[in-house]
């Protein structure tokens, strides 16, 4: 059996994220495409009527069937857009957040966490979310990342990837503000997410020996420790612990020269010690073809690399690219991990 074929067995979801936002005309586009691009069923967890006054509002053939379970996805999905209904209390207005749809946004991950612990669908996709919004509305979570890995249980460590053909990079602190990061910065937290990272490489992406380069904190470094003794004392003895352990980690290295195209010749995703150091040059290098992957978890989890772009939503020129590869990457990860536990 082929991996396509391994993996039509179950459909992913692709979740509602903000309403206001692009997400909706991006899982109807992705549905579009979904013949030439022989892409791997899906379903969406949404509220049919939002998603067909979309479709209606941009002038899209998109026939949408409501199911009751995620199985009647696969056979509706080649002749209309599979959705699990989560109903909005009220219309959402394009560009507009409302806090007022918060529960319907998170009851939509819920659904998919549910649905994919339980082995009925193969990952779950999700659509951005206007982070502040949630916010508002009472939601305790910096973002999908740590959300979702308390959703699935476990009291594991959800490790960020942001994945593209052009780089892989990893931030060991995650949402946090910077002067906060580099206070949360400990060798156990390195070595934990480039443990988690290696295990991922090998298991999801196939690369046997993964090579980890790890950025240091400060400007060259530290240069010696004359710009800050972090990358001596926090990140250099985490090094040589995954050393130690058998893993093919490089550095602490100066930030500024690692992401020239030679330099990621020789290794197959970096660590950043904070959110922008690595996600602004991955993000710089590929900002269509870039999928943000959650590591770490029981689950598959991917989404575009990109936000809600309120300043798009409505008008149906949104670039669906990211949202394809993240499906695409899901459906190739559930089809790894199914090869290596065939019960999966
Ligand atoms: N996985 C998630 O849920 C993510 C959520 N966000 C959230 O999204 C919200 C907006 O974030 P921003 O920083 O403004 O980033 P953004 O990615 O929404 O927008 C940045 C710029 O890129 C453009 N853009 C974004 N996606 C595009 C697409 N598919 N095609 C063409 N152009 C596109 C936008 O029009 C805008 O000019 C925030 O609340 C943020 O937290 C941001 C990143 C990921
Ligand atoms: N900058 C990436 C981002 O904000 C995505 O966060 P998450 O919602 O996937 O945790």
């Amino acid at each position: 059996m082929s991996a396509s074929d391994d993996a039509a067995r179950r459909p992913l979801a692709v979740t509602m994220g903000e309403p206001a936002g692009i997400g909706g005309e991006l899982t109807l586009a992705a549905w579009m495409r979904r013949a030439d691009l022989a892409l791997p069923a899906f379903l969406a967890i949404d509220d049919p009527d939002r998603l067909a006054g979309i479709a209606r509002k941009l002038g899209w053939t998109v026939p949408i069937r409501e199911i009751a379970s995620a199985g009647d996805a696969l056979t509706a999905f080649d002749d209309a857009l599979p959705v699990l209904p989560v109903r909005l209390p009220s219309p959402a207005t394009p560009g507009r957040p409302d806090p007022a749809h918060a529960g319907a946004v998170v009851e939509a991950l819920d659904r998919a966490v549910d649905l994919a612990m339980a082995g009925a669908i193969d990952g779950v996709v999700t659509n951005p979310i206007q982070k502040k919004t949630l916010y508002d509305a009472g939601f305790p979570y910096p973002g999908h990342t740590e959300y979702l890995a308390a959703r699935c249980g476990g009291g594991m460590r959800p490790v960020m990837m942001i994945a593209s053909p052009a780089i892989r990079v990893v931030p060991v602190t995650i949402h946090e503000a910077l002067i906060r990061a580099v206070a949360l910065l400990t060798p156990d937290l390195i070595v934990e997410t480039a443990t988690i990272t290696a295990e991922a490489l090998r298991r999801d992406f196939g690369i046997a020996r993964p090579r980890l380069a790890l950025a240091g904190v400060n400007p060259h470094a530290g240069e010696d420790g004359t710009l800050g003794r972090e990358d001596i004392e926090i990140v250099a003895p985490a090094i040589e612990r995954l050393k130690a352990a058998g893993i093919d980690a490089r550095g602490p290295l100066p930030a500024d020269t690692l992401f020239h195209e030679e330099a990621r010749a020789g290794y197959d995703t970096v660590l950043g010690m904070y959110h922008d150091q690595v996600l602004i040059p991955a993000k710089t290098l590929d900002f269509h073809g870039g999928v943000n992957v959650t590591l770490g978890l029981p689950i598959v989890r991917t989404s575009p690399d990109h936000g809600t772009a309120l300043d798009l939503a409505g008008r149906g020129t949104a670039r669906v690219d990211s949202l394809i590869a993240a499906i695409r990457l899901a459906g190739t990860m559930a089809a790894a991990r199914r090869r290596v536990s065939p019960s999966a």
